[in-house]
């Protein structure tokens, strides 16, 4: 087996004010999503959104089906969205190949059968980062590069929030159930993401930070704006933000990251922000 998974139960809002450092990181950050020829596979109850890392360096990777599905192959009731962070990759889909550059996405709809991640060169592999969500509709697999976004820049230099938001995996890109995905980067000198922050209690979202330097880190917001924690964070984690939680972060250098959401709606805009002065 070249699939490892953990499952995260969710949490309630009264719960997470009593937690300390080691219990906010055992619920909501995830780390080792790139281990050498295998997935790596977060089952959270959030939307029953899994997050993962696939790392192909010697042999191609099989999406293997994990006990919690109780299904007969991945993506029998499930749809999935891959982004590659690495060299050059491929994902074969039935027999179909597709070739997955730096920072292009993938989507794959339920029903795929047979799917596998490799890299075209050991020595520079790809990575992988996905996120899956269940689905009860079959849409279309669709390659989707950077040039393809639906791109939008907020924010400014003067509040070190000036960043591009690429969305790669939205319904004016690609039909998906309830999957969305995008790769948010930085204008020389911003920092922080998501500022204004905001909560969408519709969706929740994972965020996974990458292209950081070794010894710099992100800290990450979280929780009701009344009532924020925060979580320190390495190159290539992710965290998981509850439906109930504002998310914003601020790097102590720069970084790119990716989020994706799951859940009530496919509507990317529909959030209800929190401003500066409001958070506690
Ligand atoms: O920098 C940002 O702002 C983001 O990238 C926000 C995320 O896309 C998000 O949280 C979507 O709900
Ligand atoms: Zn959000």
């Amino acid at each position: 087996m070249s699939t490892e998974y953990s499952v995260r139960f969710a949490t309630h809002p009264d719960d997470y004010k009593g937690y300390d450092t080691e219990t906010l990181r055992k619920h909501y950050h995830v780390s080792n999503l790139f281990q050498q020829d295998k997935i790596s596979l977060t089952y959270t109850h959030y939307e029953r959104l899994i997050v993962g890392g696939i790392l192909p360096v010697t042999k191609a990777l099989p999406l293997e089906t994990i006990d919690p599905l109780k299904a007969e192959y991945f993506l029998h009731r499930r749809e999935l969205g891959a982004i590659n962070i690495g060299g050059p990759g491929t994902i074969t889909v039935d027999g179909k190949v597709y070739e997955v550059g730096y920072r292009e996405a993938m989507y794959l709809g339920a029903g795929d059968k047979q799917v596998e991640f490799a890299s075209v060169d050991a020595g520079k592999p790809a990575r992988f980062y996905i996120n899956s969500a269940p689905a009860h509709h079959s849409y279309p697999d669709k390659k989707v590069g950077m040039a393809d976004a639906d791109a939008m820049t907020l924010g400014s230099g003067e509040t070190c929030n000036e960043r591009t938001i690429n969305k790669l995996l939205v319904n004016t890109v690609v039909e998906t159930c309830q999957l969305q995905m995008g790769l948010t980067e930085f204008h020389p000198g911003s920092v922080w993401n998501t500022m204004p922050a905001h909560i969408h209690d519709r969706r929740m979202e994972a965020y996974f930070y990458f292209e950081l330097p070794e010894d710099q880190a992100v800290c990450h917001f979280m929780g009701p704006k009344e009532e924020t924690r925060h979580i320190w964070m390495g190159n290539e984690e992710a965290v998981v933000s509850p439906p109930w939680s504002m998310h914003t972060g601020v790097g102590t250098s720069s970084y790119v990251f990716i989020w994706g959401m799951a859940g009530e709606n496919l509507d990317y805009g529909d959030m209800d922000h929190c401003q500066p002065h409001e958070l506690r």
